[in-house]
Parts: C-alpha cells; sequence; structure tokens
C-alpha cells in the first residue's frame, strides 16, 4: 500500500526501507561514535559491579619460563546477572574464580567484587556476602549432609533453626538423598550437588560456582539453572558458573568465552549466536578461536573488518552505566583489545535499570575498622571447634592412633631402653684354678686368710672370691682353659670382654699390698687382672667396665670385713658417696626420659596438626572456609582449643604410665611438669601449622617434619648431654625448641628444681617464644601464602 507524504507525494514501499536503513546506518554510527570514543571509567562505576577485573595478569611458575594464565584480562559481571565463564580446560577459568574470591592474587591489575577490593575491607569478601563452590568437593566425608549444611550456615551467621528449614529445601530442589547420609557414602555426583547446597545455603549476594552440574543429569541440570534465574530474577543475586557444557549457558545472561588468558567475548549467549551467525555457542566459541588464531597474525585488519560487520547493541540507560569518557582503555570484549566494545555498553539480559544500591562502606569506615582488629567471631568459632571435634572423633582409627601410639611408646620405652644389661657373656680364664668344672670355683668364703702363728696372711683364690662378686653382676661367666681359646671367641662375638687371672694371682696381690715398696715387676705384673674388652658397644663397654672395677671393691671390701679391718682400708682411695641428684645406679631411663616424653608429644602434635591441616587444605575445605569468611587465625585457634583436649589426655597418659606404672624419678612439683608436657605439645602443634603452610603434599610434609625430628633428636640433649657436642652444636642446640625444655623437665623430675631456678624457666620461656614464632609464622602464611 502506497504512503503519502505531507505534500501529498506518493512515498514507494522501497523509499520507506531506504530512510529506515538511512537512519539505522545514522543511529549505527552515532553509537559506533559514542562507544569508541575514548571515556574515563571510575573507581565508583567499578564498584557497581557485583564483579569488575581490569588488566588483570596471572602467571605460574618461574620468571624465566613463566606459565602465563591471564594475559589483560578485563570482565565485567553486572549485578543480578547469571554470567557463564566458558573456556577449555586448563585455559584459567579456576585461577580466575580464586582471584576474585581473594584466594589468589593477580601479578598486577585490579579486581573489584561486590564494591571492594576481595580480602579488603567493605568488599565482604571473603565473607557471607559470597557462597562459593569450588571446583573440588570440598566437603568432610565422616560429615552427613545435615552436619555439612550446620558447618557452613553457622559459618555465615544462620541460626541450626534456618539451617534446617533450607536443608529440606535443597534436597528437594537437588534431588539430594536422606540428608542425615554420611558424604563419604554417597556418589560422585551427589557430593557434588550437596557441594552445591552449601553454597546456595546461606543466600549469597554473589554466586560463584566451578562447574556445578558435572555428574549431573540433564533434568537435574535444567533444575539448578530455573533456581539459579530464579534467585538472579530480583537482580540482588549474581551468579558466576564454570560449566564444561557450553550449551547449557544459553540461559545466562552475559557468557564470557576465555582463551588464551583473555575473553574472544563477553556477551549475551542470543547476541552472539545471532552476531556471529552460529546454531550453538561451540559454533561461536569455534569461530571466534578461530579469529583469534588470525588476529595474532594480522590484528589490525581483522579487529577493523570486525568492528564494521558487527552491531552494536541497545544500551538501556547509559547514564545508568557509569560510563565515562576515558573507559576505553580497559574494556572486555573481542579478543581482549581495547579497541572493541566495553561490555558495559552491551544489551546484557539482566536488568541494568534496577536503582544503585548505595556503595559499600569505604577502606576507612570506623565500623570496619573494628571488624578488622576483632581477631575471631563467635559463630565461626563455634562452628569451627563443632567441625573439628567432630571430625577427630568420628575416626576412630585415627583416635586410637594418637591416643595408642604415645601409650605404646611409652610403655615401650620404659621397658626396653635405659635398662643395665645383665648376662652379658664374659669370658674367663682363671690360671690360678685352672680346672673350673661347672663355674665352680670353691674358696673360703668367710674365713679370713689371717694366720695366727705367722702374724701372717695366706690370700688363696681371691680370684675366686672377686669373680663371686662379679657374677653377681654379670651372671653370664664362661670359663676357658687358655687365653689362646677365649681371645678366639671373643674375636668371634662369643664373649663381650675376657678376663685372665695369673697363676698366683692371689699370693702376688697379697705382696703387693703388704710392701709396694719393694715389690718386683713381677709381683706387680702377676697381681693384676688383664681384661680384653670389646669396644665395639660403648654403652656396654662402659658399664662392663663399671662392673670389673666395682666388683674388684666389693671383693676387697669383704676381705677387709670378715679381717675386722676398716671396711675400705684395701680398696682405691676413692669413695662415691650418696649422689646429689639421681640415683646411686646410673639409670639411663631417668636421663633419657624427659626428652622422650617432650619428644613423643611434640611430634605427635606436629603429625596430627599438619595432618589434620593439610588434608583439609588438599580436599579443598580449607579454601571454601576461608572464601566463607573463616580467618587464619580462627582456623588456628580452633585446632589448638581441640587438639589441647587430646593432649591434656594424652599427656596425663604418658605421665601416669611413666611415673606410676615404670617408676620413673619425679622429684619435683608435679603440675609444672604437667605445664611444661602442655605447652610442649602446643609447640608441636604449632610446628605442625608452619609444616602444613609451608608443604603442599602431605608427602613433603613427612619430610619436613622427619627431617626437623631426627637432628632434635640427636641435637637436644635427649641421647647424649649437650655439654658433650661441639661448642657450634652446642649453640645450635640452644635454639632447638626441645632443649631447654627437655633440661627444664629433667631438672625438675630428679633434682626436684622447681619454677624458680632458671634452668627451669628458661624451659618455659623458650617453648612459649617458639610458640609465639610458630603461630605467627603460620598466621602469616595462611595470610600471605596464595598463588
Ligand atoms: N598452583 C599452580 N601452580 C602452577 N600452575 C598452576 C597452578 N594452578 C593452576 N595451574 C595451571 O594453570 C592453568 C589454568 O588452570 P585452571 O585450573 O585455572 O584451569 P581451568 O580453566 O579451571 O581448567 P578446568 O576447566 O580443567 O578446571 C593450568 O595449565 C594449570 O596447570
Amino acid at each position: 500500500m502506497p504512503a503519502y507524504d505531507n505534500e501529498g507525494a506518493t512515498i514507494s514501499v522501497e523509499d520507506i526501507r531506504d530512510a529506515q536503513l538511512a537512519k539505522i546506518d545514522e543511529d549505527l554510527a552515532t553509537r559506533r561514535n559514542r562507544m569508541l570514543k575514548p571515556q574515563k571509567s571510575t573507581i565508583a562505576s567499578r564498584k557497581r559491579q557485583a564483579v569488575c577485573v581490569r588488566r588483570a595478569h596471572k602467571k605460574y611458575g618461574p620468571k624465566n619460563n613463566p606459565n602465563v594464565i591471564l594475559d589483560g584480562l578485563n570482565m565485567t559481571v553486572p549485578k543480578g546477572a547469571i554470567y557463564g565463564l566458558l573456556g577449555a580446560s586448563g585455559c584459567g577459568k579456576t585461577t580466575l574464580l580464586s582471584c576474585i574470591v581473594g584466594r589468589r592474587r593477580l601479578n598486577s591489575g585490579e579486581i573489584w567484587v561486590l564494591g571492594g577490593r576481595p580480602g579488603g575491607p567493605g568488599s565482604g569478601v571473603p565473607g557471607p556476602r559470597i557462597g562459593y563452590m569450588p571446583q573440588e568437593v570440598a566437603l568432610f566425608g565422616e560429615f552427613s549432609m545435615r552436619e555439612t549444611m550446620i558447618y557452613f550456615g553457622w559459618i555465615s551467621g544462620m541460626s541450626t533453626k534456618e539451617v534446617e528449614e533450607k536443608v529440606d529445601f535443597l534436597v528437594d530442589l537437588l534431588q539430594l538423598p536422606n540428608p542425615g547420609k554420611q558424604v563419604k557414602n554417597l556418589s560422585g555426583g551427589q557430593q557434588r550437588r550437596v557441594s552445591l547446597a552449601a553454597a546456595l545455603l546461606h543466600e549469597p549476594e554473589l554466586l560463584i560456582l566451578d562447574e556445578p552440574t558435572v555428574g549431573v543429569d540433564p533434568v537435574l541440570r535444567q533444575s539448578i539453572w530455573d533456581h539459579l534465574v530464579e534467585i538472579t530474577k530480583g537482580g540482588k543475586t549474581t551468579v558466576i558458573i564454570t560449566t564444561h557444557y557450553i550449551d547449557e549457558t544459553k540461559q545466562a545472561n552475559i557468557i564470557g568465552l576465555m582463551r588464551g588468558g583473555r575473553f574472544l567475548a563477553e556477551e549475551s549467549p542470543m547476541e552472539l549466536m545471532r552476531r556471529y551467525q552460529a546454531d550453538s555457542l561451540e559454533d561461536v566459541f569455534l569461530k571466534l578461536s578461530v579469529m583469534q588464531n588470525m588476529g595474532k597474525r594480522r590484528r589490525s585488519s581483522i579487529l577493523a573488518d570486525i568492528v564494521e560487520k558487527v552491531e552494536i547493541p541497545a544500551i538501556p540507560d547509559p547514564t545508568a552505566l557509569d560510563i565515562e569518557d576515558g573507559d576505553i582503555g580497559e574494556i572486555s570484549g573481542e579478543f581482549g583489545d581495547n579497541v572493541s566494545m566495553s561490555s558495559k555498553g552491551r544489551s546484557v539480559v539482566a536488568d541494568l535499570t534496577l536503582p544503585v544500591e548505595a556503595l559499600p562502606p569505604d577502606d576507612d569506615d570506623p565500623k570496619g575498622y573494628i571488624e578488622r582488629i576483632k581477631p575471631m567471631k563467635l559463630h565461626h568459632m563455634k562452628a569451627l571447634i563443632w567441625k573439628n571435634f567432630w571430625s577427630l572423633f568420628r575416626n576412630f582409627g585415627l583416635l586410637s592412633f594418637i591416643i595408642g601410639l604415645p601409650l605404646s611408646q611409652m610403655v615401650l620405652f620404659c621397658l626396653a631402653i635405659g635398662h643395665y644389661p645383665v648376662g652379658l657373656p664374659v669370658g674367663v680364664v682363671n690360671h690360678e684354678v685352672p680346672n673350673i668344672t661347672h663355674g665352680v670355683c670353691s674358696y673360703n668364703k668367710d674365713i679370713c686368710p689371717y694366720i695366727d702363728e705367722t702374724s701372717e696372711w695366706n690370700l688363696t683364690r681371691f680370684s675366686c672370691n672377686y669373680l663371686d662378686f662379679l657374677s653377681r653382676r654379670q651372671s653370664n661367666l664362661i670359663y676357658y682353659p687358655t687365653k689362646e681359646i677365649a681371645m678366639a671367641e671373643a674375636v668371634r662375638g662369643k664373649s663381650r670382654a675376657v678376663l685372665v687371672f695369673p697363676a698366683n694371682f692371689s699370693q702376688s696381690l697379697q705382696e703387693r699390698m703388704k710392701d709396694p715398696r719393694h715389690a718386683s715387676n713381677y709381683t706387680v705384673d702377676s697381681s693384676e687382672i688383664e681384661v680384653h674388652m670389646d669396644d665395639t658397644d660403648k654403652q656396654v663397654e662402659w658399664m662392663l667396665n663399671r662392673d670389673i672395677q666395682l666388683s674388684l671393691m666389693e671383693a676387697t671390701e669383704h676381705l677387709a670385713t670378715i679381717c675386722g679391718l676398716p671396711k675400705k682400708l684395701l680398696s682405691i682411695p676413692v669413695t662415691f658417696h650418696e649422689p646429689i641428684f639421681g640415683l646411686e645406679v646410673p639409670n639411663f631411663t631417668d636421663f633419657a626420659g624427659p626428652g622422650v616424653i617432650l619428644t613423643i608429644i611434640f611430634f605427635l602434635a606436629v603429625a596430627l596438626t599438619s595432618g589434620a591441616m593439610l588434608a583439609e587444605r588438599n580436599e579443598g575445605i580449607l579454601e571454601r572456609s576461608l572464601v566463607s569468611g573463616i580467618t587464619g587465625t580462627e582456623i588456628l585457634f580452633s585446632h589448638v582449643l581441640v587438639q589441647m583436649i587430646v593432649m591434656i589426655f594424652q599427656t596425663s597418659m604418658v605421665l601416669i604410665m611413666g611415673f606410676v606404672f615404670f617408676d620413673l624419678t619425679i622429684k619435683g612439683p608435679v603440675g609444672w611438669v604437667t605445664v611444661l608436657t602442655l605447652i610442649n605439645g602446643l609447640c608441636g602443634m604449632t610446628f605442625g601449622f608452619v609444616v602444613s603452610c609451608i608443604c603442599d603434599t602431605e608427602r613433603t610434609a613427612t619430610y619436613l617434619a622427619l627431617g626437623s625430628f631426627l637432628p632434635m633428636i640427636m641435637l637436644c640433649g635427649i641421647i647424649w648431654p649437650v655439654e658433650g657436642m661441639h661448642t657450634i652444636l652446642q649453640w645450635v642446640s640452644y635454639f632447638l625448641p626441645l632443649t631447654k625444655s627437655t633440661e627444664s623437665l629433667r631438672s625438675m623430675l630428679q633434682r626436684g628444681w622447681s619454677i624458680s631456678v632458671p634452668t627451669v624457666y628458661s624451659g618455659f620461656v623458650s617453648t612459649s617464644i617458639w610458640i609465639f614464632v610458630y603461630l605467627t609464622a603460620s598466621i602469616l602464611l595462611i595470610k600471605f601464602k596464595k598463588g
């Protein structure tokens, strides 16, 4: 039908179409000019987005050969949008998300999340404003689904009742089995859904879901997407979701196609398919990938081509987007090049005309300040302590190990270490009594060899007297007829020492004692016991040596006594009186006991803590908890509190076993002994934190723990006195955590010293300093050791 202009002239359909096309061209030109005109971005504009990433650079590996993951990437996620983050496996999606949630740092560039910097005040990130579902399941296998929800619910400040109500809804939505079932007994897909439920639980403002639909059937996948669409409708919730099923992101408002560390496109899925005349998003991705590859070769010409062909979508309300001059320098879009369109200017399906919320509190907000210096939150501690307690006490095997090991070690130590070796084989060749049969060397035991008639002594078979006393100390005396045979047997390892008595031993000894000034060399030589020792084992050699000398002393004392002489008359003129401290009979168990007790408690705490922390970290639970707003300090202290209970139990058992059942010497204050043992365990616990922060795997943690255990055993004065070491090693030793405490404990136990003695309190001071050092190091490592 013809149309008419106001002068009555006829206008053809072609004319109208030409006019419309001209108008569209004009509009396009205007918009393109506006879009490509340099525009300025303000911090305020970035703060208004749910997430805004600018010029993000992230690389792994060494400086000379870096693996560049993010290469100047820009990303804009408006509030209330579902943002599908797509890209090939290994392109850096998880890395980008962990930077957004504040678990990794960019090498350069900036990130704004919910109006603040991740980790900075005002952002609420990490914290309950964010819901994070990491790629790994990141749940406690020992917990039921309900308990898992209670843990995450409590962290985000929900009450148990609120959690219970939400659990029912989520079980229904995600088609989960009975919420009382333990997570470890669920299938892989069910576990992922529980993980998703944990992220959805507290209805956060920003949901970050790393592949939530893996292992989920298409029907359920659709209902998850429907739920995401539902919760974002009001504009209060924003979702960033990564997935390998590209086509499921059709329901997203925007998708970011990531490749080569940048976005190939950041656009609504429909718009992308329309623009690139593709039937599926996969085709779009393919086309853009090809174009990106070409662009690397001849970037400028392709860009010109693209800019010409690309239709610039409408902007609902440019003023609301806060686009200002200069923004062009940080736009996201095709090829990540700075001359393409700003995502802010695109037709994003999310309702960008929603009223702009008030900006979050600034960095110098006094409330934020108080929050920052407040080290621990009550509901966080409640959740963590509850979680740690149940993780430990649910695991029966682990519990038996941590209680059984110190106990069995103590029993084994008391039974096996430090006791005097008796029954060592000692070869005897007694030329004084050549034909000893069955080890019987008869002599007049209680008759003094004094002869009244001559007023002289007639000492005979004193060797038998001596061997009698020696056999009370070492019962395994083996008699040989000749020295040659005895030595040959000793060389074959049949005896630890060989004692040879000359033929006229007693007589020569008598002459030597009677008139030493006129004793001939022959007399002196034949009055001596010839001793040949196997010195391989110094402890054995030292003890046999002692027995040989003490037996002689006892035999001479006996002789003097039966002859009515002063007891000490015939022995060497050195008397060892009752020891000032310790026992008369040396007891290595008492010497080594303090070091062994402290080592058991210390290293068990190291193993337990580092094991628990590493398991938590490697399963992703630690990261998830940190993203939920839990701080490193809270995690450490919650572990300290729960493990302290275990340690009190362990310490009591070890001390009772050692001092009550095995009668180790304890002369000092029991209370301080217990306190020192406990703080030593605490020290081990904090060292365990450091180990778990430094090491990435259980294997390296084991190496580090073992690598520190062995030197400590050597250098802390546990098996050998520190004074016997090289001067440099003595200094090293004093700087180790177990040296001073071992000395302190030993002094309390055996010397009975009180806390006021410097040797004793220096053990407490040294251990406390180490606790402080380790704790500070772990808090700093947790805070700053990010990717
Ligand atoms: N801690 C790390 N140290 C060194 N390289 C890392 C580290 N974490 C990730 N990478 C590397 O960075 C690249 C990107 O990894 P990322 O996990 O971010 O990829 P992705 O896109 O999430 O992969 P997928 O889709 O398979 O989960 C990979 O090549 C990976 O090997």
